[in-house]
């Protein structure tokens, strides 16, 4: 285990973020942090990479806290080149320029990287966003909806992308409300629905506990 989350609780002015919300993260696995709109994906993402606290309950790490984060929205300066970005972030984290070449050409941009980001596609954008987050060896991989802006051939890519960190024995967490998306990469599964836990744990067991053939059935079956 790496991290747990005990009874979180979030409210917003007017909505609640999230409520009573208990979890834990196990070390090598591939998380789905899955729901709908609005279920809280994003607000347990920014306790857990602590840009904002619970009103009450606690993250508990086990281990020190140590994560990549690819937020789902990144406005790169778009005067510099993509080579110039990773250079910038990859010079912070202290990662070497063969690293940094090989997450470049992993993410289908080396051919790409004297283009300034401002020519760059949506989807290119997010593969740079991406490649940002491979940098380093922290422990955790937070994705924050990887999937977004990406088509058919680059989320078959990014789903090897991220199991490679797994191989490297690393641990990954993506949000996303696309719940196929989720069963076909992860191992465990956190799944929200307006605020509140749903399901939780390894996928395969959820889905032969309640005879269920998708993740989709499952959530369909307990919200209608
Ligand atoms: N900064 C905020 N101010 C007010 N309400 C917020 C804020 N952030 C989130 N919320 C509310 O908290 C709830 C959960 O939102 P959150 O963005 O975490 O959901 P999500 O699962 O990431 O949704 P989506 O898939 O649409 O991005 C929603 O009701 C939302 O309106």
């Amino acid at each position: 285990m790496i991290v747990e989350g005990r009874s979180l609780l979030k409210k917003y002015s007017e909505n609640q973020g999230l409520e009573d919300v208990s979890f834990s993260l196990c070390a090598g696995r591939i998380i789905a942090l899955a729901g709908g709109n609005g279920a809280g994906k994003s607000t347990l993402i920014r306790l857990l990479i602590g840009e904002e606290q619970s009103d009450s309950g606690e993250i508990h790490w086990a281990v020190e806290r140590s994560i990549r984060y690819m937020p789902d929205e990144v406005n790169f300066p778009a005067a510099l080149t993509a080579e110039e970005i990773l250079q910038l972030l990859a010079g912070l984290k202290k990662v070497s320029i063969i690293e940094r070449e090989k997450v470049l050409k992993r993410v289908g941009l080396w051919d790409f990287r004297k283009q300034k980001v401002s020519q760059f596609s949506k989807g290119m954008r997010q593969r740079l966003n991406l490649a940002q987050s491979l940098l380093g060896e922290e422990q955790l991989l937070i994705l924050d909806e990887p999937t977004n802006g990406l088509d058919i051939l680059w989320i078959a890519e990014l789903k090897q992308i991220l199991k490679e960190q797994k191989v490297k024995g690393k641990t990954v967490l993506f949000s996303t409300h696309l719940l196929s998306f989720a069963e076909e990469l992860a191992d465990d599964v956190l799944l929200l629905h307006e605020g509140k836990i749903l399901l939780h744990g390894a996928i395969q067991d959820a889905l032969s506990e309640t005879s269920c053939e998708h993740l989709e059935e499952l959530f369909m079956n307990r919200v209608m």
